[in-house]
């Protein structure tokens, strides 16, 4: 073991109740929205080929004339109500939102720079709103916070000179007085989703940073922060140089999901996605391969059968609406949602060998586990191998438990469960009340005859 004093301060999952709520989410939403939907991916006619938010880092455009997109912020459609009734009806259980993004555009009013929403056209605090909406919906919020801010003057990149130490001294104590005011103005946010935390800059600012999460950990305690924001004093992220996630869940999965178990290595996480290959800010052609709801129900329920949450994003437009493919995702998915969200929600990895036809998840805490189907082999059969001293008692469809089945044994712990030829064209969820023989239950280990 390396000793550090800036590495994971603890190992392990969290076990308060705020981060086992969160644990259970199942389902949540990512807005990005800032100046660069205003672009929405093209300047003067040209399409910018990277994510339609990094439009400033794009040669075609001059800094300057990006920068002064402020002053023509006025999203006239802004609805934050609209928004979290959307995600209300998709089945979002929490909201990720951009409070500021690389470009280092505020959406609330901050103090502490000039180059936020109050000095735009719209003026208003849109963090507030979509806070306070989201709060009436009951939807927990997290607030995203890029440390990378290109419109400061004193960010670098790296520190290398004189000038460079006392300039990033200034933005030291800026990012922490923004995070302080963000927690301060916005008391009932669950957590913070940093970004723009891999410049050699900000790798170097391990004690400064461990500092400042402990600063903000006491201001607001069950805060949950993941492990993006700090580095060790070696600079290793997400896992310090002991190999032990820092933060409270492992933020590492953007546009990936892991493939087995073994990948989350006993970690919360959650993964991060977008509707396109790699869009998060507005980009009005979408190009490529648009994921379909039924693709994203599916990520939803393999992230959920690996003990993670899946985030989806959306990019509203400059003038503050949703575009339409998003709303309509979002009904896609709220319409699966609102029948088999059980098999979603307070879920975790229910230990099942993974099979070809889809995904296990278990009830949080009990004994119920859920098949959710998106592959019906041409047998009709569907496989289950249970773990070891675990019976079958009950299988039946979630949406109609009277359509129930008979398991047949086919060798030890390994059932076939025999679908009747069906129509589905949607994925569902089978239901398995199982039985786990242990001594202190007193079952004494038998087939239990169905
Ligand atoms: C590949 O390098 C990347 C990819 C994505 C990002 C940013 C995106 O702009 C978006 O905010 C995503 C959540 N974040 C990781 C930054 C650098």
């Amino acid at each position: 073991k390396i000793a550090l004093l800036h590495g994971a301060h603890r190992v392990g999952k969290r076990t308060d109740a705020t981060m086992e709520k969160w644990r259970g989410y199942g389902l949540g939403q990512f807005i990005h929205w800032g100046l660069y939907a205003i672009p929405g991916g093209a300047w003067n006619g040209k399409q910018y080929n990277g994510a339609a938010e990094w439009i400033r880092s794009w040669d075609g455009i001059p800094k300057s004339t990006y920068d002064s997109l402020n002053y023509s912020f006025n999203p006239t459609a802004f609805d934050a109500k609209a928004w979290a009734k959307t995600a209300k009806q998709m089945g979002a259980r929490y909201v990720t939102f951009t409070t500021k993004h690389h470009d280092g555009f505020c959406l609330w009013p901050s103090k502490y720079t000039k180059y936020t929403v109050k000095n735009s056209p719209y003026k208003k605090d849109i963090v507030k709103a979509v806070v306070d909406a989201y709060d009436q919906e009951g939807i927990d919020v997290i607030l995203y916070f890029s440390v990378m801010d290109w419109n400061h003057p004193d960010w670098r990149y790296d520190i290398k000179t004189k000038e460079d130490s006392i300039a990033f001294e200034r933005f030291k104590k800026f990012t922490r007085n923004q995070l302080i005011e963000l927690l301060t103005n916005y008391p009932t946010v669950k957590g913070l989703w940093f970004d723009g935390t891999w410049d050699k800059s900000w790798v170097k600012q391990a004690a400064f940073a461990d500092e400042l999460e402990t600063e903000m950990r006491r201001l607001r305690p069950g805060l949950i922060i993941g492990s993006r924001f700090r580095a060790d004093e070696n600079g290793k992220r997400h896992f310090d140089s002991n190999g032990v996630l820092m933060g409270d869940y492992e933020q590492g999965w953007e546009r990936k999901i892991p493939s087995k178990i073994e990948d989350v290595h006993g970690n919360d996480w959650d993964c991060v996605m977008t509707v396109p290959e790699n869009q998060w800010g507005y980009n009005a052609a979408w190009n490529g391969h648009l994921k379909t709801g039924t693709e994203l129900i599916e990520m939803t329920a393999r992230c959920v059968s690996l003990g993670g949450n899946f985030v989806l994003n959306f990019g509203p437009k400059g003038d503050g609406a949703i575009r339409q493919e998003e709303i309509k995702l979002a009904e896609e998915i709220g319409d699966w949602m609102k029948v088999n969200q059980e098999a979603i929600y307070n879920c975790e990895y229910a230990g099942f060998d993974k099979q070809d036809w889809g995904y296990f998840t278990r009830k949080t805490g009990t004994d119920k586990v859920y098949m959710v189907v998106f592959n019906v082999p041409l047998s009709g059969a569907l496989r289950i191998k249970t773990p070891s001293k675990t019976a079958i008692k009950k299988a039946y469809m979630l949406a109609d438990a009277e359509e129930s089945f008979v398991p047949e044994e086919i060798s030890a712990d390994e059932y076939f469960l025999h679908l009747k030829k069906s129509t589905n064209s949607k994925p569902f969820v089978i239901v398995l009340e199982t039985l786990k023989a242990t001594q202190d239950n007193g079952t004494k280990y038998e087939k239990a005859k169905i």
